[in-house]
């Protein structure tokens, strides 16, 4: 295999050259990617003579066929060639096999919903297969980097097995693999849920007028039969699914693919491309099945788009509809990242440059010339779609014959509409009213000899369309919404004699690569249009060269297989990727382990997060979030037994240590016999007893003020963002604004506050992943453990060492240093104990503070009085533990120790988060909950 992603320590030798290649070496993904890239051109210039050699057979080939070229029976005879060159499967990499004796090529399964070929049945087990049109299938012919195995519906239905079997077979020789939908399913998934929803919303058309409710009223039976579709494609690919291969999926057909793939095997690489544009936001949300589709898609490991406009509104609609990160890679889920990105697509432009040197297309230029003579040639290429802005052209090219009677027998307007989704009613009407328009306006401006438009409802050949390409002046390309439209870069393939004008639409992805060349128009401002035309059709020589000559590079380096090319490379390398970011993710909590070691120790230890940790859930699954239940969030009901049990359990101390005010703990653990730890451990009571602070005596407090202001301020500009004032600290969180809005105004609060209120403060600024926190300097979970743990121990409650602490929470990276508190304590290698002696505190008496008082006065800044005010500053200036300092010296019983930990003993777990410093994790709140109650059902069956 010439992929060198296979194994991420694999060595690959490529052909031509010896690469020693390894990518834990090239450790950037920019070097990565850049090195195969590297590697795949100088395999291409490898193979360049091969190249030249196969363009001189071919015109070999066509030569000898010159004298039938018009004839019927071989009227597509440009399309037979490139049918036996889909069987063919031609290698760059040829040499690589003659030489090394091994296969060069990955295996890349392609899905989409058409196949290269449609089928047309000729007897009982007989077929006749034809070259199927549109932009999906000429790009994927013009790649020929990799072993590629097609997987689609062959646009017909076959019940019969005979039929299927015979098929199958026909099929096999031109490397297709079919996949058979009943006439009902076709119905309902592709002329429905396909192409009367998906196509027309996607290209901002909105659901079909007339039959909006009866779309609306068949939604749900459309969209079961497309899942049903997609199934049925899925059980085809994991048929023929073999280890290592690529299965790219396409289009807008197949969103559930990437979901049932991945089901049936996590290791598969899965990329998905979409052929059109994905719309704003705003269109996908009123779809009603948005969030699945997106969800499904997110599945694949690499999303691919045209351009990078249709992939920031993919990000944005799973931001904003499904709540996840929307990172410049791509979209995170709970630290799993599926790469979003542009990937241009490219059309084989030597092909056509080659096609215009055959014979019989130039016979077939010399015709057209002839035909038309004296009259300039203007030319439009579409599918009959009403995405193509067919009647658009038309009244503009009529305005312009209106506004320059001079142009009237001088141009010529040569419209090919290929027929397409002809069931679907849409497209029916669209037919009816491009054959009046053009009927009308023949009738206006036409003579006894000549007509202003010549209008084709057909396909036509691919010489022949070359050759139209070729004899055109000016071409007119009026998409109201177009994913790229690869008719723009044929033209200008077969334009290197003439160098003729593009007019092309702003709204088509082509318009981002040819813009520059091209002459750009709004197809609804027919006016525009129609000046456009006059303007290109007088268009002086040098500068329709100079036009020319920017599109013409553009279109021969940016090749379809160069789009494959990178497109599988990327994947490869996002694989890589995960697999390298896998390694950084801490396994999962062996909870049996846990729960085993916790029964043998005698003295434990659980520290407990409150938030995304302990409470319940605020989503009921398929209904929104309810920001209003977010905002007062509850413990988990389940929890209240479990919970109980271990803090009335003689040899279990339990701490709840949470960014949370001293109400909110109080509310939902004041009947629970165990300590709090308020606001970062800021503040700390046992349930039966006060509240006292734990606060380090230099804290600083005067930015408080200041800060507040400035979050009021934001708040107020910022819709459903709010702001909580805690003692030590200011939080506002916009978690339910608009995401894109509230990291904008984030970073303008930031930028804010750096330059004023807090430039000269001891604050820390915490910016979570909705959320902007500004705290005193060196409030940390991980700071107050040190402190806490002093008062539990002094207070009585740990009567034997430590042995066992489970630390678990859905801390922010600041916080995390709670998970590592323990580490420099345990002994290396986790077999022996760790033995810290602790001696009795000077005073025993905590400062009580009211917990009442929760507005901002004079803060007076009581510190346990357990210690004195020299070994308070140590812990707030950072110098060392608090914990450390005094294990040596407290006590708990006179000459015993207070902690007696084993590695094997100590659990740090992080919930919901995947990069992060603890030992393990778990996935959700409802594994803590699980969790805890194995605890505690453990200490009844002791
Ligand atoms: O298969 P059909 O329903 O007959 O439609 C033909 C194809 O039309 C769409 O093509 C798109 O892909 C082109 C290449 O990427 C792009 O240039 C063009 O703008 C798109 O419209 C459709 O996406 C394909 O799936 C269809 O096969
Ligand atoms: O008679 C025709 C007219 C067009 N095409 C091909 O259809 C594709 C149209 O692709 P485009 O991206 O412009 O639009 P799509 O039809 O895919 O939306 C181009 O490759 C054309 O060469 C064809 O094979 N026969």
């Amino acid at each position: 295999m010439c992929s060198p992603y296979l194994d991420d320590i694999q060595t690959t030798k490529m052909p031509g050259q010896v690469y020693d290649y390894n990518p834990a070496i090239h450790t950037t993904r920019l070097e990565r990617l850049l090195r195969d890239r590297e590697i795949r051109r100088s395999n291409r210039s490898y193979s360049s003579n091969e190249d030249a050699r196969d363009a001189n057979r071919d015109i070999d080939i066509h030569r000898n066929r010159n004298n039938i070229y018009l004839s019927d029976a071989d009227k597509r005879s440009g399309d037979k060639e490139l049918l036996d060159g889909i069987a063919e499967s031609k290698t760059l990499h040829d040499g690589c096999e003659k030489k090394d004796g091994w296969s060069s090529k990955q295996r890349l399964l392609v899905v989409a919903n058409r196949l290269p070929v449609a089928a047309v049945r000729t007897g009982e087990d007989s077929w006749q297969l034809e070259i199927s049109a549109g932009g999906l299938v000429s790009a994927l012919l013009g790649v020929n980097e990799f072993e590629t195995r097609w997987i689609g519906w062959a646009g017909v239905n076959v019940p019969d097995e005979v039929g299927q079997r015979s098929l199958t077979e026909a099929l096999a020789e031109k490397r297709c693999i079919p996949v058979f939908l009943d006439e009902e399913v076709v119905h309902q998934y592709y002329n429905g849920y396909c192409n009367n929803i998906l196509w027309p919303l996607f290209h901002y058309l909105g659901l079909p007028q007339e039959d909006r409710l009866a779309t609306t009223r068949s939604f749900q039976s459309q969209f079961s039969a497309y899942k049903k579709a997609n199934q049925l494609f899925a059980d085809v690919v994991n048929e023929h699914y073999e280890e290592g291969d690529v299965v790219w999926c396409h289009d807008y057909h197949l969103m559930f693919l990437p979901k049932y793939l991945k089901k049936y095997n996590m290791q598969m690489k899965v990329g998905w491309f979409l052929h059109t544009p994905f719309p704003s936001s705003e269109i996908h949300r009123t779809l009603p099945s948005r969030s699945k589709l997106l969800r499904s898609v997110l599945a694949a490991d690499l999303v691919g788009f045209h351009t990078y406009d249709y992939a920031r509104h993919f990000v944005s609609a799973c931001t904003r509809i499904l709540g996840l990160e929307g990172t410049p890679e791509g979209v995170e889920d709970q630290g799993k990242l599926t790469r979003v990105a542009a990937f241009p697509i490219g059309i084989d432009s030597s092909r056509f440059i080659r096609a215009l040197e055959l014979p019989q297309v130039k016979e077939h230029i010399r015709e057209l010339k002839e035909r038309f003579a004296g009259r300039k040639v203007m030319l439009g290429v579409d599918r009959l779609d009403m995405i193509k802005g067919i009647p658009q052209k038309i009244l503009a090219f009529e305005k312009f014959l209106e506004e320059n009677p001079v142009w009237q027998d001088k141009v010529v307007l040569l419209q090919i509409a290929v027929p397409t989704r002809t069931d679907v009613p849409e497209y029916q009407k669209l037919t009816c009213q491009v054959h009046e328009i053009v009927g009308r306006i023949n009738g206006r401006f036409g003579t006894l000899t000549a007509v202003p438009i010549h209008h084709l409802d057909r396909s036509l050949d691919f010489h022949a369309l070359c050759a139209l390409y070729a004899v055109t002046d000016v071409a007119l390309v009026t998409s109201l919404r177009d994913g790229m439209n690869l008719v723009s870069y044929e033209f200008v393939a077969c334009q290197a004699e003439k160098k003729g004008v593009l007019i092309l639409s702003e709204f088509a992805g082509a318009a981002q690569s040819l813009g520059a060349g091209a002459i750009l128009v709004n197809p609804w401002n027919i006016t525009e249009v129609a000046a456009s035309i006059g303007y290109a059709l007088t268009l002086p020589a040098d500068e329709r060269e100079k036009r020319h000559q920017h599109n013409f590079m553009h279109i021969t380096t940016h090749t379809s297989q160069e789009w494959a090319g990178t497109f599988v490379s990327e994947l490869n390398d996002t694989i890589v990727e995960a697999q390298l970011r896998t390694r950084q993710i801490p396994p999962l909590l062996p909870t049996r382990v846990a729960v085993e070691r916790y029964l043998q120790s005698k003295n434990r230890l659980l520290i407990l997060g409150f938030n995304a940790t302990l409470t319940e859930p605020v989503d009921t699954p398929g209904r929104r979030i309810d920001q209003f239940k977010e905002m007062e969030v509850k413990l988990h009901p389940d929890l209240k037994e479990p919970l109980n049990k271990l803090c009335n359990d003689p040899k279990t101390t339990v701490v709840i240590l949470s960014g949370s005010d001293r109400k909110v703990l109080d509310e939902n653990f004041g009947e629970y016999n165990l300590w709090l730890a308020a606001e970062h451990g800021m503040f700390l009571r046992r349930t039966k007893g006060d509240w006292m602070t734990t606060m380090p005596e230099n804290l600083h407090m005067d930015w408080v003020d200041s800060v507040k202001h400035v979050f009021e301020y934001f708040t107020e500009r910022t819709p459903r963002s709010h702001f909580e004032l805690r003692r030590t600290s200011l939080v506002w969180n916009y978690k339910h604004a608009d995401v894109e809005f509230g990291r904008l105004q984030a970073k303008d609060l930031l930028q804010h506050l750096w330059t004023g209120p807090i430039s000269n403060a001891s604050v820390d600024v915490v910016q979570g992943g909705r959320s902007v926190e500004v705290r005193a300097v060196g409030v940390t979970k991980g700071a107050a453990i040190d402190r806490i743990l002093g008062e539990i121990v002094h207070s009585n409650d740990v009567k034997a060492p430590i042995d066992y602490v489970l630390s678990v929470g859905h801390f922010l990276p600041k916080d995390e240093d709670i998970y590592t508190f323990f580490e420099p304590e345990l002994p290396v290698g986790g077999a022996t104990t760790s033995r810290a002696k602790i001696s009795k505190p000077r005073n025993q008496t905590a400062s009580k503070i009211s917990a009442q008082k929760s507005s901002f006065g004079p803060f007076v800044q009581k510190a346990p009085q357990a210690f004195s005010s020299s070994e308070k500053t140590t812990t707030s200036n950072g110098n060392g533990h608090w914990w450390s300092m005094m294990r040596d010296r407290l006590t708990v019983h006179e000459g015993s120790s207070v902690l007696d930990l084993k590695g094997e003993n100590y659990f740090s777990c992080a919930v919901g988060r995947k990069r992060s410093s603890a030992r393990y994790l778990l996935g959700s709140p409802a594994d803590v909950v699980s969790l805890l109650k194995e605890l505690a059902d453990s200490l009844s069956q002791s």
